[in-house]
């Protein structure tokens, strides 16, 4: 083994283990020892003492629209990852669609991580896109080193990316379960889409009323059922009816090979208090009612709800306006996400391990990384945030790093100020000021 290179000590480090004064030992990019606080520091090593803020684990944000290439005038892989970063993040996978290409073959995937590569300044994963037409390109995609594929079952908002209709998501899911793949899902019900009351227009209970929950129970239940059938390993991306969550843990105790992840906005905003015209709300499945949301936070105390990623999906400013039928769908949350959680989830009665395990343990799990990231554990990667979680900071759009600094968050208080964040033992950005980019590149561990 290599020598010891660097040690980072904290009155406050978060292990699988819990919360305890630790000094964290670092060769070659990778942990390789947890000690006690006092341990000392071998020769040669360097010193980074964080006193009484809070080493964790770099988050893992496993659903992120990144829009590179083709609309960086969006969002690209330079300011997408300087902002997870600056919000202690330090792996992201990229979802497929509103780049252009789209994941959806090798080929493409090939275009995407040659733009990817000099500007990735954490790691970046890809996902690939199951559309109606490409069945042929999953497997070739999987070998390629994916982590699974996107399907929608309502329009997705982007012409090149069409959704699934019930026989083409059944198609896709046998082809992916046939090769042991991951198939995440949109989940949205466009029956009851069509059927609920339509209005266009600045009124947000308007826009609510037009995508109600059962669009998502319904949508929830058909992929059940087709997991269990196919014995499929399934994914319900950004959760946000709580009537769904029965459905989900019945199913799950019945068998069914299905996790679900929920996402900042729909945990920390509600309906009642978004105000009508504000497009920078606006995301599909809708932030929803006070009530639903308290039931989203009993589905993580009790493990139903799996993990919390951000479904970081910009646009530029200019589409998210005051028509919540028309507007962009989508909310920018990289930088924000871990304050946004934990100033919630600390009103909650969660701790920090809480937090960690829902946006760092189990998005790494949910993606076959947990061999590498999500913990502070013997030959990790050593990939931290630091974190001063009593510090308050008040959200002010220009100092947010993503290309277009639209935010739903603009002057609110917020818990948690992400002092430095760590890539494999090197930093990435303290106190606002970034290095050169030391990103990798990922793939599916096989
Ligand atoms: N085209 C999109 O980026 N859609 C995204 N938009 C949201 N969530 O409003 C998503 O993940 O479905
Ligand atoms: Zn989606
Ligand atoms: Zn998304």
């Amino acid at each position: 083994m290599n020598d010891v290179e660097l040690v980072l000590r904290s009155t406050r480090v978060i292990t699988p283990e819990g919360t305890r004064a630790a000094s964290v030992a670092v060769a070659d990019g990778r942990i390789t020892a947890v000690l006690p606080y006092d341990s000392g520091v071998p020769a040669g090593a360097r010193l980074e003492d964080f006193g009484d803020d809070v080493l964790l684990p770099g988050l893992v944000d496993t659903h992120v629209h990144v829009n590179d290439p083709g609309r960086t005038e969006w969002e690209g892989f330079w300011t997408a990852t300087r902002a997870a970063a600056a919000g202690g993040i330090t792996t992201l996978v990229d979802m497929p669609l509103n780049s252009l290409p789209p994941t959806t073959t090798v080929d493409h995937l090939r275009t995407k991580r040659e733009v990817a590569a000099a500007k990735a300044h954490i790691d970046v994963g890809f996902w690939g896109g199951a559309l109606p037409d490409n069945v042929k390109d999953l497997r070739p995609l999987h070998d390629a080193g994916v982590f699974g594929f996107k399907a929608f079952l309502s329009p997705s908002g982007v012409d090149e990316f069409p959704e699934l209709d019930r026989e083409q998501l059944d198609r896709s899911m046998a082809e992916i379960a046939g090769f042991g793949g991951l198939l995440i899902v949109h989940a949205e019900d466009p029956r009851h889409l069509a059927s609920a009351p339509q209005q266009g227009g600045p009124k947000y209970a308007d826009f609510l009323a037009s995508r109600p929950r059962g669009a998502e129970d319904a949508a929830i239940m058909t992929l059940i059922e087709q997991a269990r059938r196919h014995g499929a390993r399934v994914h319900v991306l950004h959760l946000s009816s709580s009537d769904a969550l029965p459905l989900i843990a019945e199913a799950r105790r019945d068998g069914v090979r299905i996790t679900v992840e929920t996402c900042p906005h729909y945990l920390t905003l509600t309906a009642e208090e978004v105000p009508d015209g504000a497009g920078e709300f606006k995301c599909c499945p809708p932030i929803r009612e006070a009530a639903n949301q308290d039931l989203l936070w009993q589905a993580l105390a009790d493990g139903t709800i799996d993990c919390v990623v951000t479904d970081h999906s910009p646009s530029t400013a200019d589409l998210k306006t005051d028509d919540f039928a028309t507007a962009w769908g989508g909310i920018s949350g990289l930088q924000l996400s871990l304050p946004a959680v934990w100033t919630e989830a600390r009103k909650r009665g969660h701790d920090l391990e809480d937090v960690v395990r829902w946006m760092s343990t189990r998005t790494a799990q949910l993606v076959g990384l947990d061999g590498r990231k999500g913990a502070i554990a013997v030959g990790r990667d050593a990939d931290f945030a630091v974190l001063a979680p009593d510090e308050t900071f008040t959200v002010d759009p220009a100092a947010l790093q993503h290309r277009n600094p639209v935010t739903a968050y603009a002057g609110r208080t917020l818990y948690g100020v992400v002092r430095s964040t760590w890539l494999r033992g090197e930093r990435v950005v303290a106190d606002g000021e970034f290095t050169d980019p030391k990103g990798r590149l990922l793939t599916r561990p096989s």
